[in-house]
């Protein structure tokens, strides 16, 4: 072995906290991710046009080849292309200075595969699931990726097909009999993905999860080999096939809401951190029909949690439709008001239900308790990432829209949009821009808080931005909402994603650590850009040898953890 190998070898165990491993040795799947790790040697993977055919050995890192969502060769923004193997690990190249304190894993969850054989993919979130993760460690940095292994993958790789019930594709039938059979799997929840593509998290016991909006595409995966280690399996009565992607987790519990589809509502339900037991706190029952509004988030307060009612609503109907609809599993009901409603955490009992102006939003912020001089909250201020009540955002994440930027501006308004919500029995709440949403380009989505902040009165909040003209959005964006002013990034023709905040150890101030994105590149390569929080300038950046697709969420897992 050279000596580069070898070298490269022992900063790969020493970063990723575990000894070397090699494909010789024995331990069934994690045998193949630790091979010497220079940018040339790469896991045995199959293709990640996955079809029926048999694994075929990969040497050097991931290159694509042509077709549909694949192609890209070099030079070519890869955001919006299949990951082109299942698994790579390998140390990366870092220009300027990683902070010695950075010192644990970053990981991001997303929609990384969109193609099956000959077949594409239509939008952003059918994707199936690809891990991404970079670990630092005195100033260098170790990135790997990886698909979780979920039951709507394995089962497309095994028959080149749908299987399962994505977003906006569903299985094909192949004749009545197996129509009524699909339909019977429907309402049993059977039929419906375990492809968990949306969030990443790291619970208070130390296990990480990946979650999707589906209850059984919970999936606890393993931090440094990305195995999928086990499905999260909810230990109570329950049930509920569907649920709010981004949980509310702390060290010590974790908080999720479970949309009623039947009698219009939703159930508010605590876990405690180690268990796998759901608590049933509380439950909201729907002021607007017919069916609950779409709950991607939610925000949460010290003592309240707040459950938005929106009037882009889950839809049965088109659940059970096997062509995607405009708005897909939702449809838009104006007419059925929009609400906010405020649930003691303690009691379960609903403190406000508030009328508000109509909105969109996938992602809340953060939320806090208002109070007046003698301490008493007065009102529930609410942040979310608002479309200006337009649900044509999901139409611009159509793969066909993101590959196809001609220069025109066509990325919808959004803004940053706070509700007050008042606890004195009135029955309306306000909404408005935070600040003026041309700070950020009008546009504004994917956002992370410092989490020392999460349910109180906080400043900054970190999302993507827009420079426009664009199709989507390009820039990394720090809000100061104090100010009412924002720091914004950009490198030309770039696609970063959310930009995650990591606090440095011991920080007092809000703004003390990094964001860290991973950004796909105009000409095809892709790194994790590491930007000083307090000055929104890149510190540093470690440099992936492919360009990796957009990815959604993040976590990070301190190394003594
Ligand atoms: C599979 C079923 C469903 C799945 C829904 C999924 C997978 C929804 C995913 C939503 C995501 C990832 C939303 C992210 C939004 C990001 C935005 C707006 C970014 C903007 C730009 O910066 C249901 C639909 C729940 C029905 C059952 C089956
Ligand atoms: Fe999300």
């Amino acid at each position: 072995m050279s000596a580069t190998i070898s070298s490269s070898l022992r900063t790969v165990a020493a970063l990723s906290g575990r000894p070397g491993r090699r494909a010789s040795q024995p331990g069934g799947n994690k045998r193949a991710v630790a091979q010497p790790l220079a940018a040339s040697a790469v896991t045995e993977a199959p293709p990640a046009v996955i079809s029926p055919a048999p694994p075929r050995p990969v040497v050097g890192a991931p290159r694509r080849r042509g077709g549909r969502g694949v192609d890209g060769g070099a030079d070519e923004l890869v955001a919006w292309k299949s990951v082109r193997q299942e698994r790579w690990e390998g140390a990366l190249e870092v220009e300027g200075n990683l902070p010695t304190w950075l010192d644990g894993t970053y990981l991001r969850n997303g929609p990384g595969l969109w193609d099956l054989g000959d077949y594409g993919f239509r939008h952003l979130f059918d994707g199936y699931a690809t891990l991404v993760r970079v670990s630092f460690r005195d100033g260098q940095a170790v990135g790997a990726h990886r698909q979780i292994e979920s039951e709507a993958y394995k089962a497309a790789r095994q028959h080149g097909k749908v299987c399962y019930r994505e977003f906006s594709e569903v299985p094909k039938p192949d004749g009545f009999m197996s129509f009524v059979g699909q339909m019977a799997s429907l309402f049993s929840g059977n039929s419906l993905t375990d492809n968990s593509n949306t969030g990443v998290v790291r619970l208070g016991d130390g296990r990480v999860l990946c979650l999707t909006e589906t209850v059984k595409g919970s999936i606890v995966i393993d931090p440094d080999t990305l195995d999928t280690v086990s499905k999260f399996e909810y230990e109570d009565k329950l049930g509920g096939l569907i649920h709010s992607a981004h949980p509310i987790v702390t060290d010590t519990e974790f908080w999720t809401l479970i949309p009623d589809l039947i009698r219009p509502g939703y159930v508010v339900a605590r876990m405690e951190a180690g268990s796998n037991e759901r608590q049933f706190v509380g439950r909201v029952d729907c002021r607007g029909g017919p069916a609950p509004g779409w709950v991607h988030s939610f925000p949460v307060t010290e003592n309240y949690v707040v459950v938005p009612e929106m009037p882009l609503r889950y839809c049965a109907a088109n659940l059970l439709r096997a062509e995607p609809t405009p708005l897909y599993k939702f449809q838009w009901h104006l007419e059925s008001g929009s609400y906010m409603h405020v649930m003691c955490k303690a009691s379960g009992k609903i403190v406000a239900s508030v009328e508000v102006p109509p909105f969109v939003t996938f992602h809340f912020i953060n939320a806090y308790e208002e109070k007046d001089e003698e301490g008493r909250v007065t009102a529930i201020i609410a942040d979310c990432c608002e479309h200006n009540a337009d649900t044509s955002i999901l139409d611009n994440l159509r793969l066909h829209n993101l590959r196809a930027f001609t220069g025109e501006d066509v990325l919808t308004d959004a803004r940053v949009g706070r509700f007050r919500i008042p606890l004195d029995g009135s029955p309306f709440g306000e909404l408005e821009a935070a600040l003026d949403p041309e700070e950020h380009g009008r546009g504004m989505d994917m956002c992370s808080i410092n989490p020392a902040h999460l349910g109180k009165e906080y400043r900054y909040a970190y999302a993507c931005g827009a420079r426009r003209p664009c199709n989507f959005p390009n820039t990394l964006t720090k809000i100061d909402l104090v100010e009412k002013t924002a720091k914004n990034w950009h490198e030309e023709g770039a696609v970063p994603s959310e930009p995650f905040f990591v606090p440095r150890p011991g920080a007092v101030e809000e703004d003390d650590g990094v964001a860290i994105s991973m950004v796909s590149a105009k000409d095809g390569s892709g790194y994790a850009l590491v930007l000083d929080a307090k000055t929104f300038k890149e510190i540093a950046r470690a440099k992936f040898p492919y360009g990796l697709p957009y990815g959604l969420h993040c976590c990070w897992v301190p190394r003594d953890k």
